[in-house]
């Protein structure tokens, strides 16, 4: 319990007033709540679910002190507040009592929490430890200021002593040298008396002593008198040259003494010194062995943050998972029923009245046949058919039913914007209420691990070829919650076990007999659906086959809709080629059905379906506009016009669940449009990844993902990675191409910068590093001859990365260019150039540069723009059920009629 207290307090002391707080780990925040009253503190509890709201968008580790403004519009919404107008009137003792019953709650946590308590009471343990250790040192060095103070104080004094002594020693010198003159002078009195006295000895002849003789006596007289004075002066000098050398003698002595105390000052200094260092040494090593241990229980502490924060980060995403699961398990639980019950029909284990009748109820989501199925657990197939027959009562039903037959499907069976479009576009018309199926080719080389509960029915289906009928193993599974049923045939040329998608001589002949398959599929099952979708030449074949021979044999309940997703590739061929899928070649091969008219004696499947389909559509509005030209249509321009009141361009959307920054696996560290920091973290990450230079995170980062076809403007891509590099910039290449020259053109691109530090080609397809180059570029370059749709610009602008696109198909109805004053502010989202030249080019890209590096805080905006931009399927997938309702109205009401 103390502890717990001390904790609290030791917390509680770390967090500024009026800040907003997660407790810290092992200590509950009803007891920092009574703390805070305690200690008449404000404090506000970051709430779980404000942070989790906020975990959402950012990294920062839950754990860890969550400090926030108090105008945070968040906290108001929903946090706690301990409020502290309750506790300036309440006592000490109310405080304890809420303080104890907390504790109660600490007592009943603390075994779980006791690791953490330890690892607190470590931290303040270490945390005493510095202070005294800090204290010691101060009080050391005061000691030491001490000491060489007074050192300072004697050598002045010794030096004063010193410069007396100068000036005795000069006095004395001139006491001695007066001392010489006395001695000098004195024999010269001598002299001089013994003159005189020799002089007066003589004084009975005085009188004859002439008056020169006197005046030279009275003469030495003077001067004897004047050398008596000097003597006295000199003795008296004498005695002051004694004085001064006693007064020498004394300073020498003092001095000696001053230079002995000096010296044991000194010696004793030294041995302070010594002690201090000594002292120091110790406390340093003390000071270092408790910062290791502080280290030690810091990386401790941050281990135990990073194992909360990883078991957190997990329970978030199986919550999340388990959020979605719950979704899927509704999408997955009812294709599973629908599955089941088209086997038990293929079985032959249900009549087809009564696979209608379950179909119905599948459809329309019974819960009636939910709860019996669920309650079928350990029951034998005989009979939960059973029960589930008593069930069958007719219903009507306001959705569709939609069969996507198609050679793409993302995530399993993808090359390019196909397989997004086909699961995108299904995804968001089983989320509007319709029953949608797909179909695809049993590749080998799919990516069977995204499917689920693959299996192969019991029963195959047969399907005409060439005269023949050969079996097909009919394999059921979902994918994204979608149920998808593959073909395989059984046929010696293996069709789809190939190892790979596209690009065997005989293309032509492979998707003729699985659009064929399919149909048979669709029989045999004796489904009635309303739209039968078939997306590109691979699958163009249904629609003539639908017409011409299906619906004579009783499949006859759907209209059929083709869409064209590029119009380069139309399946034209020899017209005998169409044969083996039982087709009348000699009744198709003419210029109002399937005649190819740009090649007489050659068929085009693309034009057969325009011809032959209810709806005809393409992937955006501007390029649907494109291929009424010559050269956009390659040829169709005419077949499209003929049958224009039937072609519409619907600009594809995006998978925002599989593109979505904010829950991308495959990225390093997620972000979303309020919080950009995850995606510099993308950005030093690859370039470390990629061996590029990390020395400027600021050094912009161009990226490009695209199949390097003509089509692509790989003339221009080329030239965008040598415009960047001049430009400071940084680019990385993902793409690959089926053109063996241009595969082997950009190898050698490749070679060359395969150590630079600011250019790396990939050349392969890989969809996991594709979501690391969308989250971690700041530009993305398409700079597309053409382009029906595209989707790596919508996908770029969900991840941040600004498109530098040309102005064709799809990109020109996506990419609004920053300058262009002629578009809203709020639609403009990237750069734009209109002539598929160099110039033009580097133009786009300058101007991008210029932005990014001169308008930093215009880009953060464009950024966040161009990542709310609402590319997800929900309106194109309005606009397609418009048609396919309008459709099925109109041949209704013609039925009826
Ligand atoms: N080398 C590659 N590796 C991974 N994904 C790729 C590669 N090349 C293209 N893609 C993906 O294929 C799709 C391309 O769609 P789109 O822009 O419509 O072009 P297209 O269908 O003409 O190839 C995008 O999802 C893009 O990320």
């Amino acid at each position: 319990m103390a502890m717990a207290s001390e904790a609290c307090a030791l917390f509680l002391s770390h967090v500024p007033r009026n800040c907003s707080v997660v407790p810290p780990i092992g200590v509950s925040r009803r007891f920092v709540a009574a703390s805070c009253k305690m200690r008449n503190r404000k404090l506000r509890f970051l709430s779980f679910s404000v942070l989790k709201r906020r975990r959402q968008g950012s990294r920062a580790p839950p754990c860890q002190l969550q400090l926030r403004a108090d105008k945070d519009p968040l906290f108001s919404e929903t946090d706690n507040y301990v409020d502290d107008s309750k506790t300036t009137n309440g006592t000490v003792s109310a405080g304890e009592d809420e303080i104890n019953e907390a504790l109660k709650d600490e007592e009943t946590s603390e075994a779980n929490s006791s690791p953490l308590q330890d690892l607190m009471k470590m931290i303040r343990n270490a945390e005493r430890n510095i202070l005294l250790l800090n204290e010691a040192r101060v009080k050391a060095l005061e000691e030491v200021d001490k000491v060489l103070s007074e050192k300072e104080a004697l050598q002045s004094e010794i030096k004063n002593l010193e410069a007396k002594l100068a000036e005795t020693d000069s006095n004395l010198k001139i006491a001695n040298q007066s001392k010489a003159d006395i001695k000098l002078l004195e024999s010269q009195q001598q002299q001089f008396e013994s003159q005189i006295s020799s002089l007066g000895g003589t004084g009975s002849t005085i009188t004859s002593i002439d008056s020169s003789r006197f005046s030279e006596l009275n003469a030495l007289r003077v001067e004897n008198s004047v050398l008596k004075l000097k003597v006295e002066i000199l003795k008296e000098k004498e005695k002051r040259v004694e004085i001064l050398e006693r007064e020498k003698s004394e300073l020498e002595a003092s001095i000696k003494g001053l230079q002995a105390r000096a010296e044991q000052t000194e010696e004793s200094e030294n041995k302070l010194n010594e002690k201090l260092q000594q002292k120091v040494k110790t406390l340093e090593e003390q000071l270092r062995d408790s910062d290791m241990e502080i280290n030690a229980l810091m990386n401790l502490y941050e281990e135990s943050v990073k194992e909360f924060q990883t078991t957190l980060d997990k329970l978030k995403e199986e919550t999340e998972k388990s959020d979605r699961d719950s979704k899927e398990v509704t999408w997955e639980f009812w294709s599973s029923l629908s599955l089941l019950v088209d086997g038990w029909l293929l079985e032959k284990k249900i009549s087809v009245a009564d696979a209608e009748n379950l179909r119905e109820l599948v459809f329309n989501r019974d819960l009636n046949l939910r709860d019996t199925y669920l309650s079928c657990k350990g029951l034998s197939e005989s009979e939960i058919i059973a029960r589930f027959l008593k069930l069958t009562l007719p219903r009507d039903s306001s959705g569709l039913h939609v069969v996507h037959i198609a050679a793409e499907m993302a995530p399993i069976a993808k090359v390019g914007g196909l397989g997004d479009v086909v699961s995108g576009l299904s995804k968001a018309l089983q989320q509007k209420g319709h029953l949608v199926e797909i179909i695809l080719p049993k590749y080998d080389c799919m990516d069977h691990g995204r499917i689920r509960d693959l299996k192969v029915l019991d029963e195959t289906v047969e399907s005409y070829f060439e005269g023949k009928l050969f079996r097909n193993k009919i394999w059921v599974g979902t994918v994204e919650g979608l149920p998808v049923y593959f073909i395989e045939p059984l046929h010696p040329a293996k069709y789809f076990s190939r190892g790979k998608f596209y690009g065997d001589g005989d293309d032509f002949r492979r998707y003729m007999y699985f659009s064929r398959a399919a149909l048979e599929l669709l029989l045999e099952s004796k489904k009635r659906p309303d739209i039968i979708h078939c997306h590109d030449w691979q699958t163009a074949f249904i629609a003539p086959l639908y017409w011409d021979i299906f619906s004579n044999r009783g499949l006859n309940s759907a209209r059929i809709c083709f869409t064209c997703h590029n119009f380069e590739h139309q399946g034209a061929a020899p017209a005998h080629d169409l044969a083996p899928s039982g087709l009348d070649v000699e009744h198709l091969d003419r210029p109002d059905r399937l005649q190819d008219d740009s090649s007489h004696g050659r068929i085009n499947v693309v034009k057969g379906a325009i011809v032959y389909s209810n709806i005809v559509t393409t992937v955006s509005p501007t390029y649907a506009q494109e291929v009424r030209s010559p050269q956009g249509g390659r040829g169709l321009h005419n077949a499209l016009k003929t049958h224009s009141r039937k072609f519409f361009g619907v600009l594809n959307g995006i998978d925002t669940d599989t593109w979505n920054p904010s829950t991308d696996n495959f990225i390093e560290a997620q972000y979303c449009y309020d919080d950009l920091q995850g995606k510099l973290i993308n950005k030093d990450y690859i370039r470390k990844h990629l061996g590029l230079s990390t020395s400027d995170l600021s050094q912009p980062l161009v990226g490009c993902i695209t199949r390097l076809v003509p089509q692509k403007g790989v003339h221009l891509i080329r030239h965008a990675l040598y415009k960047t590099l001049e430009l400071g910039g940084q680019f990385i290449l993902l793409g690959s191409s089926p053109v063996p020259h241009i595969q082997h053109e950009f190898e050698s691109i490749a070679e060359t910068f395969k150590s630079h530090a600011d250019i790396r080609l990939i050349l392969k397809y890989d969809d996991v590093f594709s979501h690391l180059i969308y989250a971690a570029s700041d530009m993305f370059i398409i700079p597309s001859i053409f382009e029906p749709c595209g989707l790596t610009q919508m996908i770029a602008m969900r991840y941040g990365s600004i498109p530098i696109a040309r102005k064709t198909g799809g990109l020109n109805d996506s990419v609004f260019d920053l300058d262009d004053n002629s578009v809203p502010l709020e639609s403009r989202n990237g750069f734009t150039f209109f002539n598929a030249d160099e110039q033009s080019l580097s133009g786009a890209i300058e101007r991008a540069f210029n932005y990014y590096k001169q308008k930093p805080e215009v880009w953060q905006e464009l950024t966040r723009r161009a990542m709310n931009m609402d590319f997800s399927w929900e309106s194109s997938a309005s606009q397609y059920e418009e048609l396919y309702q309008k459709s099925v109205a109109r041949a209704r009401s013609f039925a009826q009629s």
